[in-house]
Parts: C-alpha cells; structure tokens; sequence
C-alpha cells in the first residue's frame, strides 16, 4: 500500500461510545491508515476492539496499525506502531514479517529516523509539529525538519502532533507523505462531520 494521506488515530477517552461509527466515518472518508491507540490494559476489550477495526480496515481498503503492542500486531496480522521506548524496531519486523507495515516515533531528530530506517520501518513519524490536545508534553518539531529530510530520510514521513484542516497544507507542502491526527478529525460532534474532515484532509493529498 502507498503510505500517502490520511492517518487517523483512535483515542479511548474521545472516542467512547462512538468508537465505530467514528472510526467508519473516517475510512468512509478516504483515512489509509488507522491506528488503534488504546493505552488500557483491558486486554480482552482491547482484542474484541481491535478484531473488529480489522474488519471495518478491510471493508474500507485501509490499513489497521496497533499503537505499541506488538504482540496483538502479530495475533491480528496487522501493522504496528511503537515508540522510543516502546521496543525493538527490528525485533518487531522479524516478528511480524517483511509486508506488515511498522512505523516509528522520530520526535524532531533526522538520526532516529535514519536509525529507524536501518531497522526496517516502513515510515517514521516527526512531531509534535503544532500544540496538541492530545499529548501537550511530546518535543516539539517544525517544518525545517520536513525540509531537512529530503535526500536524506528514504522512507514516507508521517506529520503528527496539533494537525488541523489549516495547518496541514503546510505539513504536506513540506514533504509529509502522510498526517496523523486524533483531534482534528475526531473531536468533532458528528460521523457526518468526521467524514466531512476526513475528505478534506484526502483532498489535501490529492489536489485538482
Ligand atoms: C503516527 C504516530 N506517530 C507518533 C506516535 C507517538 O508514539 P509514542 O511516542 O510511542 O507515544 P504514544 O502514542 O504511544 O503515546 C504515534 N502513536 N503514532
Ligand atoms: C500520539 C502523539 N504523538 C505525538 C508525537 O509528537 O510523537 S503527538 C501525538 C498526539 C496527536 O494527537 P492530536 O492530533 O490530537 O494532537
Ligand atoms: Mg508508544
């Protein structure tokens, strides 16, 4: 799959009790990538959850990747994500094998992301590029980062971190194959409205 557009991220506490409709509003909406981020430790919740965004994935033609779990990555047969300190990049892809997607957080430092590319990540992830509802506290990044990128890091770049509708132009403009967004696309007051969001940030992509 081409790692280009939308990347939307599941958030528990925003999302409860509108998880699904949500969520399809976002695929509906032309998402490529979703991760489950879920940091409970309801495993059986977090199962049952993820199978069934497999599904709603599969119908969609989206890719489903799990938020620092490697081992439900591996039971669903689906795409991962981890951290800095989240585990082993490479362990992860012998783990998962050479087709799953892997990404991996750069925060603003183009050398853990050339690390990251030598271990076998499919994308690597900078951020945080604007103030984030969601994790106020992560490093901050700034589009000279995106620039400095280019020729050197060989792998799709995913932008996260405050993504809006007005901010994420810029991001792309700037070399961000892909955007990852949890509040701006989901903190809205209806799946109308998510899907709304979710097909302006794909037309980002695919201008004309
Ligand atoms: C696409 C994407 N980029 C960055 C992150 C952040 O990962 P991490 O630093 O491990 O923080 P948590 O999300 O686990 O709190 C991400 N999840 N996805
Ligand atoms: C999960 C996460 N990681 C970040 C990083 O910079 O690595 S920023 C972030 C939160 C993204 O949510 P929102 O779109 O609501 O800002
Ligand atoms: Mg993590």
């Amino acid at each position: 799959m081409k790692l280009r557009g939308l990347y939307a991220i599941t958030d528990s506490q925003l999302l409860e009790g509108r998880l699904l409709p949500y969520v399809e509003a976002a695929l509906k909406g032309g998402a490529k990538l979703l991760q489950y981020r879920d940091k409970s430790t309801d495993e059986a919740r977090r199962l049952r959850e993820a199978e069934v965004l497999r599904e709603l994935c599969n119908r969609y033609g989206a890719a489903l990747i799990i938020n620092d779990d490697a081992e439900l990555a591996a039971r669903l047969g689906v795409g991962l994500h981890l951290g800095q300190s989240d585990g082993s990049l490479s362990v992860a892809r012998a783990l998962l094998g050479r087709q799953a997607i892997i990404g991996g957080t750069c925060h603003a430092q183009l050398e853990l992301a050339e690390a990251a590319a030598k271990e076998g990540a499919s994308y690597v992830a900078f951020g945080r590029f604007f103030n984030s509802n969601t994790k106020p506290g992560a490093p901050s990044a700034d589009v000279a980062l995106l620039d400095a990128s280019k020729g050197r890091i060989n792998l799709p770049i995913v932008a996260i971190g405050g993504v809006t509708l007005d901010n994420a132009p810029a991001l792309i403009a700037h070399g961000a194959s892909m955007v990852a967004v949890i509040h701006g696309l989901f903190a809205a007051d209806s799946a109308a409205d998510v899907e709304r969001r979710a097909h302006a940030f794909s037309a980002l992509f695919n201008p004309g």
